[in-house]
């Protein structure tokens, strides 16, 4: 069944055109560059698939190759970036901090030209991992870590960081699927925002830096930390189900529930939902997995509504031992290649983005004089 796309927030109005990917299309398919989503996160590592959205089409061997060796060589943070991490007090949130260090970098390294998108785009990938990891562990753990490690895949790369040791395959393999999960998606919210900014002829660090306040919000990227400070409050399926039934009756939004634009399933959800599963057999988890189903469970007979992405990367990231607050930011480590991608594609067919509004004000009227204003 196709979802009622009228109405407040541009829903379903066409504002310009992709050939990145398709969402929806038959009711809950996602395709990037006529890739499902569930055959690249089967079959490819988050780079093949960042090189596809950014380059356009799937890698070789020796491509990619050549690609992880250039990100790999790309993640030294320059000395200026990591002194303003370290003046970034522990409790600011980490996507402000990947807000702030995307923004300097922008300073120290700025796209002088269009002709560097492509490198710019690169540098931030390998660089983001080390500037949020770099800013946690040295306000958390009161370290100056390396950002340098010679981890295969971005992935690999920031769980090393953040903890200090090469990460399980299993957890390597879980970060591939999720970054390629998340790359992607349209004209969403966060997207549309690096749109806008590029239509301006803004460089790209602006507009990656628009698009990461864009996402943090809990409406849209911000869910999975939402949707893991409700799920962490559950002790059990029963409680959940009595809590989930409580917010239902006082209308409350239930973050990691719904979409703008599938109407009965999110695709994502079935494949993050199965490595859930699996990390939660991994570590021995008896209640979160279970109270994750039980929610899914309550949503759907309640209100027909389905998990998003977000909903079961919560409990997947949890089983890794993933700070929350950290989950956003690896969306983040992901869909710059989608905003980058869009950038980039705005700025191929460009016309500046400038609708117009309604107007509900007051009619023409003089200005009073100062004695006579209330
Ligand atoms: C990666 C991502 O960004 S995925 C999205 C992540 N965001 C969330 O999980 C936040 C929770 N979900 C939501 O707020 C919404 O579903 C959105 C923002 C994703 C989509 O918003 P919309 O397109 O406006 O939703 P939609 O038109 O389907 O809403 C229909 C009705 O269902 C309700 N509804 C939608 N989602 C939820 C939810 N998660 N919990 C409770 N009610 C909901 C709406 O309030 C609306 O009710 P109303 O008609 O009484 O006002
Ligand atoms: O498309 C949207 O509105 C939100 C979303 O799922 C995403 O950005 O991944």
């Amino acid at each position: 069944m196709a979802k009622q796309l009228s109405g407040a927030g541009l829903r379903g109005q066409v504002a310009g055109k992709t050939a990145l990917s398709t969402v929806g299309v038959s009711g809950s398919g996602l395709t990037y560059r006529g890739y499902d989503v569930k055959d690249l996160a089967n079959n490819c590592q988050f780079e093949e698939v960042a090189y596809l959205i950014l380059k356009g089409k799937l890698p070789n061997q020796r491509e990619l190759s050549a690609y992880k060796k250039t990100l790999q060589s790309l993640r030294s943070l320059p000395q200026p970036l990591k002194e303003v991490l370290e003046r970034i007090p522990k409790d600011a949130h980490p996507m402000d901090v990947l807000r702030t260090g995307c923004s300097m970098l922008g300073n120290l390294e700025g796209e002088a030209n269009f002709d560097q998108q492509q490198d710019v785009t690169e540098r931030m990938l390998a660089a983001f991992p080390g500037i949020i990891c770099y800013w946690y562990r040295f306000t958390h753990d009161g370290i100056r870590i390396d950002e340098n490690t010679d981890d295969d895949s971005i992935g690999g790369h920031f769980l090393h960081l953040l903890r200090g040791e090469k990460p399980s395959q299993l957890h390597e393999d879980v970060m591939h699927v999720s970054l390629i999960l998340y790359a992607e998606h349209e004209f969403n919210a966060s997207t549309f925002t690096a749109r806008v900014c590029a239509s301006t002829l803004s460089d790209m660090h602006s507009c990656i830096t628009g698009a990461i306040g864009s996402l943090r919000g809990p409406l849209h990227g911000g869910a999975n930390e939402a949707a893991m400070e409700m799920i962490e409050g559950f002790t059990s399926p029963e409680h959940a189900e009595k809590e989930m039934m409580a917010k239902l009756e006082r209308k409350e939004k239930i973050m990691g529930f719904g979409h703008a634009v599938y109407s009965d399933s999110d695709p994502r959800n079935e494949i993050i939902k199965q490595w859930s599963k699996k990390l939660s057999e991994d570590v021995g988890d008896d209640t979160l997995y279970a109270v994750s189903e039980r929610c899914e469970e309550v949503m759907w007979r309640e209100k027909k509504l389905f998990c998003n992405a977000d909903f079961f990367h919560a409990s997947a990231y949890n089983f890794m031992d993933i700070p929350t607050k950290l989950f956003t930011p690896i969306f983040v480590m992901s869909r710059l290649t989608g905003w980058a991608a869009h950038v980039m594609e705005q700025r191929a067919d460009n016309r500046i983005i400038r609708p117009s509004a309604e107007y509900t004000g007051e009619e023409l009227r003089p200005v009073p004089p100062m004695s006579e204003r209330d």
